[in-house]
């Protein structure tokens, strides 16, 4: 559907088999995926060891429903806010892979929120996302008792598909909370689940809980998007790696054109020279193109 070209979809699914990385390794997928779990780690432990940075543990409700929350002592009281929702298939990964964004936002002035959510197979997909939309309120209403004023979201592969949400919700996102929101970022996400949902490699044993009648409705590149004009002061950037597969940089590109044709202020850019991995392992370096890019974000 997003790459005619290709053969095995599970290939074109699984990231990892796109790294361009480790091609000395017997396996370079796993290797890039040992090394990004390995990395990651670091770049958490390193935070409050290393770096000076302080970080408040909250939860938005049971199980895994956390946040942290980093500052280090320069942060100003109405610290802008940025937000990250990790990847990792809507089964794996955690807090302790999800903070290399961390360290640079802090020492540019920003306050940064890690949240983590209830992994499929202990809730369904569907599930997973009405509790991510409960965590969209919590961290507007912490928001507000904080007084922050100018909040950031970023979410990197199944973190950008959950992020989508928030375009979605008018119920809940009203006026003067998607005001607040500067910018939306999308990192290597997902959007159309309609092929992904059917493969044994990413789907094992339909853990995710889809199926032909719900597929649709937990797909953003299907939904019909109505009172956009509440989110004309957010930019929102899609961002595939150059290095992903076909498909997964045509999902950016064709989300993006899905957004733009509703009304969004959207645009899509494909970052050179990373894949799947390092472009979230480089936004711990303070003079990566991928930092200097989320840092820039609020000065353009
Ligand atoms: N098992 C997958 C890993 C994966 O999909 C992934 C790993 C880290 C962060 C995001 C990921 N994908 C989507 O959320 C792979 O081998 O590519």
């Amino acid at each position: 559907m997003y790459n005619p070209k290709s053969k095995n979809l599970d290939i074109e699914y699984f990231p990892s088999y796109h790294t361009t990385r480790f091609q000395d390794q017997p396996e370079p997928n796993i290797a890039v995926l040992e090394h990004f779990v390995r990395l990651t780690q670091q770049h958490e432990k390193d935070l409050t060891t290393k770096q000076g940075i302080s970080v408040d543990h909250m939860r938005y409700g049971a199980g895994r429903r956390l946040v942290d929350v980093f500052y280090n002592e320069r942060t100003p009281n109405q610290a802008p806010l940025f937000v990250f929702v990790h990847g990792g298939y809507w089964q794996e990964l955690d807090m302790s892979t999800s903070c290399s964004i961390v360290g640079p936002l802090v020492r540019r002035g920003y306050r940064v929120a890690v949240m983590d959510y209830n992994l499929c197979p202990a809730v369904s997909l569907e599930t997973l996302m009405s509790q991510f939309t409960d965590f969209l309120n919590w961290i507007f209403d912490y928001a507000e008792m904080t007084n922050v004023l100018e909040i950031t979201f970023a979410g990197h592969s199944a973190g950008a598909h959950l992020l989508a949400q928030i375009l979605k919700h008018q119920d809940m996102i009203n006026p003067q909370r998607s005001k607040m929101v500067w910018a939306l970022v999308f990192l290597c996400g997902v959007y159309d689940l309609r092929e992904l949902y059917t493969l044994e490699s990413v789907n094992p044993k339909n853990i995710l809980g889809l199926n032909q009648r719900n597929v649709e409705a937990v797909s953003p590149m299907l939904w019909e998007y109505t009172d956009v004009g509440i989110w004309s002061s957010t930019k929102i950037y899609v961002v595939a790696a150059e290095h992903d597969s076909t498909t997964f940089i045509e999902q950016s590109r064709r989300f993006s054109d899905v957004l733009k044709k509703s009304g969004f202020k959207s645009s899509f850019k494909i970052f050179h020279k990373y894949d799947h991995f390092d472009i979230i392992e480089e936004t711990a370096l303070d003079e990566s193109e991928i930092s200097k890019f989320l840092r820039n974000i609020r000065i353009e």
